[in-house]
């Protein structure tokens, strides 16, 4: 059979031209948007996509800028740093990228971000909104997944999807906004039984459990659209998705890779996200 392959990585691209030309037009109107992101300690993983975020800012037109803490700060002058980036007017977006150490508690920095420069959409705040179905800054990679069912006009309204994983960053947001799309919507997690008996019913796979290669054929109904959100990375250092696209991918109506699907749109989006509230300044 064959499949569509949704090609984030392409959309991500058209989506920074689009958004290029409204931080043209901000500026013109002497509104440059800015977007920190503050990297604590030297996490490998988080090397690679602070510089996807920093690089995105600049082809964007946002003026970004990247705060690196030494991995002993305290938590303390961590949330002093944040407080005066919430009194700067040049700042538009604060991103704390996550993880951080376990000396910090993760929960209070994200409550000490101002929720309108709260560009991530972690904040209380933008999360009760969303809950409710107020306006809100969407957590960046949900945001990314609806924008790809957009722009392939994947119609979700009536369909059953099925979310693997419960966080807060993915799991928990994408089914609220599935479920304001009208989609049918059934959340699985670590402590599912018969993970199976919930996926083989499944028109819409959101897979975010951090499992390289979990979600085998056997798991797909045949017509199935499947969005991988894993970035694990396997035994060579490689970026390797939950699917085992090989085999899944054939089953499929619809599939986003790993590399080059979910990841680059979450950066368009968090470019997204600065650039509204940029506009709300
Ligand atoms: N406060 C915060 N906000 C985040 O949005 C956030 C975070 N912390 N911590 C970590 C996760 C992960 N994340 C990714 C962003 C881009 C790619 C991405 O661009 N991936 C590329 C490949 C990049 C590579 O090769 O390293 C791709 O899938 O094609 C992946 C993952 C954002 N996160």
């Amino acid at each position: 059979m064959s499949y569509q392959l949704i090609d984030g990585k392409g959309i991500a691209a058209k989506i920074r031209l689009e958004l290029k030309e409204e931080v043209d037009y901000l500026i013109q109107q002497g509104i440059t948007p800015g977007l920190v992101v503050i990297l604590v300690g030297n996490h490998p993983a988080s090397e690679s996509y602070v510089k996807g975020k920093i690089k995105a800012s600049a082809e964007v037109g946002i003026d970004s800028q990247l705060i690196r803490l030494p991995a002993e700060i305290t938590e303390t002058e961590l949330l002093a740093r944040i407080v005066a980036l919430n009194e700067d007017p040049s700042v538009d977006g604060i991103l704390v990228q996550l993880p951080l150490p376990d000396h910090i508690d993760a929960d209070r920095v994200i409550q000490t971000i101002d929720p309108k420069k709260d560009v991530d959409g972690f904040t209380p705040i933008n999360m009760g909104n969303l809950v409710i179905g107020q306006e809100a800054f969407i957590p960046c990679t949900p945001a990314g997944i609806m924008e790809l069912f957009k722009r392939y006009e994947i119609d979700v309204a009536g369909k059953h999807a099925v979310v693997i994983g419960r966080s807060n960053i993915v799991g928990k947001p994408i089914s609220l906004l599935l479920q304001q799309a009208n989609a049918t919507v059934t959340m699985c997690h670590s402590r599912t039984r018969d993970l199976l008996k919930f996926t083989q019913q499944a028109d819409i796979i959101i897979a975010a459990v951090g499992r390289e290669h979990m979600l085998t054929s056997d798991y797909i109904k045949p017509g199935a659209v499947v969005i991988d959100v894993g970035i694990n990375r396997n035994a060579e250092g490689k970026l390797v998705g939950d699917v085992k696209f090989d085999e899944v991918a054939p089953l499929t109506k619809a599939i986003t890779p790993v590399p080059k699907g979910v990841g680059p749109m979450t950066i368009a989006m968090l470019m997204a996200n600065t650039v509204l509230a940029a506009k709300r300044r």
